[in-house]
């Protein structure tokens, strides 16, 4: 579903080494990497965000895509339910953990940073999308989100979506992903 040959993504200038992968529907790839090697940048590259400064993507026609970014949405102040969040982006609330299950119709800004953070995650990764782009998915999690997180992960892979993950969290990514492709500054210089 997904073709990037020799991507040097970037915003004002060029910000990632040379990245080539492929991912196939029901696949799960990681991408890990040090700090500010451009991680992020390739998944905004992969959503249309970020500008392409040399190599190319090749999306299949008509694919459906749903990022999510590290940004934390703002919802303070907003008398938004995590039900009526699932509703905004399609998800279906079957499947969340119990201990979120009870909470669903809370305001967003009345959760926990880690439960407000499994919600908007959820809404993402159960959205109505063939391409699903993660960004650092277990920041904030304890390990009961994480382990839910992975057999999640699993379960939408298997129902046919290609999945890309950016995590600095090694366990994680070694149980979560089918390959790891590991970005390193400096690559094709
Ligand atoms: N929206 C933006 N506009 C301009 N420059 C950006 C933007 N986002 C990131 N950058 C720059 O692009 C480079 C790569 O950043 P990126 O966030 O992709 O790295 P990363 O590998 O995801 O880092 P981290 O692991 O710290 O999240 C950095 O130099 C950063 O300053």
């Amino acid at each position: 579903m997904l073709q990037v040959e020799a991507l040097v993504a970037g915003w004002q200038q060029p910000a990632t080494p040379p990245v080539n992968l492929s991912l196939a529907a029901g696949e799960i790839i990681g991408l890990t990497g040090p700090n500010g090697v451009g991680k992020s940048t390739v998944l905004a590259a992969l959503a249309g965000r970020a500008q392409v400064f040399a190599g190319r993507i090749v999306r299949q026609p008509g694919l459906r895509l749903a990022l999510q970014t590290q940004d934390v949405p703002p919802v303070d102040g907003l008398p938004l339910s995590g039900r009526e969040l699932l509703l905004l982006t399609g998800a279906s609330p079957q499947g969340l953990p119990p201990w979120l299950i009870d909470r669903l119709d809370q305001r967003l800004d009345r959760l926990s940073g880690g439960q407000r953070h499994y919600l908007a995650l959820w809404a993402i990764l159960h959205a109505p999308a063939d391409l699903v782009l993660l960004d650092e998915p277990t920041n904030n999690l304890d390990a009961a989100g994480v382990q839910h997180l992975t057999a999640h992960l699993h379960d939408r892979a298997r129902a046919g979506a290609g999945i890309v993950v950016v995590s600095h969290d090694a366990a994680f990514v070694e149980a979560a992903c089918d390959r790891v492709l590991r970005l390193e500054a400096g690559d094709g210089e």
